[in-house]
């Protein structure tokens, strides 16, 4: 008999089909979430969760409901829904997606500082309604990008900022060994924020993160900031951030994320000139969502077959 798996939402054809080959789907199809009584219902009996986004919390009330569960896999490098230490407390290794999305969500993180900068969506915006207006922007070339989180996507920015002739400053809690090889320099969270003309924030959503970017941080950054928000919506405080754009305390922000999220259509921020909203679309194409569905299908299989996930967050319990 195949194991049976929770598939938490859409996923792609092959990677679909993949799953199926091998286990018994249980699947939700919408619209919206999966509820979360049902969910525990169908993990009464489930050895495997696979979870599309972020949008599912993963947390030990669930784990309860799930006493079969083997493996959890989730289509995504964030995870700041799951309680990693409950999963391990249960011995239940977890999986996601680091690496496969990391060229594409640079390229649009990059792309939405090069957007607002330069102000195409502006333009655009103009041309489709009749009106030939030239929109100014301002040069990337010469301008400090401050990257805070430079690991795998950051690091993928700042190559995209160097080749646009940006000088790159970062801040993580560690300094990296190879910034050097990145021609990046490590500076301190305030000297981040008070030397950047561009602030692009790749920092994994945790408690330590979490309300990172408030009104002290936007009083720290230059008037004429640039800023960046492509990790997680909750590491910045949109009243903050509202009041910073509002009153030219920054110049401009592009947010690829949000808090909430998804954005209500009548929300302060979209009513501000000063900002560019895009709907959580950083991995967003079929190459790279397609491989990110395979390699979470392949997390989710190997910890079904007992043999270690390929991307195991927590190791301990990672199957040898
Ligand atoms: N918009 C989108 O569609 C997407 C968004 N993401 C988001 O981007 C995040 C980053 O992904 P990725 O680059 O792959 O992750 P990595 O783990 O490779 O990099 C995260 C970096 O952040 C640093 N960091 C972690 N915590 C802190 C902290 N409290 N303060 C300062 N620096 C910190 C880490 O360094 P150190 O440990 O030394 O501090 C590390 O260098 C994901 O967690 C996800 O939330 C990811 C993909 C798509
Ligand atoms: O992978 C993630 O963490 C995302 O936000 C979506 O790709």
């Amino acid at each position: 008999m195949k194991p049976k798996v929770v598939l938490t939402g859409k996923t792609w054809p092959i990677p679909f089909a993949k799953l199926q080959e091998h286990c018994d789907v249980q699947h939700w199809e919408g619209p919206g979430p999966i509820p979360r009584e049902l969910l525990k219902v169908w993990l009464e009996d489930a050895e495997g969760l696979l979870s599309v986004n972020h949008g599912t919390k993963v947390d030990e009330d669930l784990l309860d409901a799930a006493p079969k569960l083997r493996v959890i896999a989730q289509s995504g490098v964030g995870y700041d829904n799951i309680d990693v230490a409950a999963c391990t407390k249960k011995g239940i290794p977890f999986g996601n997606t680091p690496g496969v999305l990391v060229e594409a969500t640079a390229d649009l993180t990059f792309g939405i500082l090069l957007s607002a900068m330069r102000r195409i969506h502006e333009g655009w915006g103009w041309v489709r309604t009749g009106q030939w207006r030239e929109v100014m922007g301002t040069d990337l070339y010469g301008k400090t990008l401050g990257i805070y989180g430079m690991g795998d996507i950051g690091s993928a920015v700042a190559k995209r900022a160097q080749a646009s002739g940006m000088q790159i400053i970062y801040h993580n809690r560690t300094r990296k060994q190879d910034d050097g090889h990145l021609g990046a320099r490590y500076v301190s969270f305030d000297g981040l924020l008070e030397e950047a003309d561009c602030i692009i924030v790749l920092v994994p959503l945790s408690e330590q993160s979490r309300g990172m970017f408030g009104k002290e941080q936007f009083d720290r950054m230059k008037s004429t900031a640039y800023f960046v928000n492509a990790s997680r919506g909750p590491v910045v405080q949109t009243e903050a951030l509202y009041d910073a754009l509002k009153h030219n305390n920054i110049a401009y922000a592009a947010l690829d994320v949000t808090d909430p999220e998804p954005l209500p259509g009548d929300h302060p921020l979209l009513g501000l000139s000063n900002i560019l909203v895009t709907p959580h679309i950083g991995s967003a194409t079929y190459e790279t969502r397609n491989s990110m569905a395979m390699l979470a299908v392949d997390n989710l299989l190997a910890g079904l077959a007992k043999k270690a996930l390929p991307a195991c967050v927590n190791p301990s319990v990672n199957y040898i």
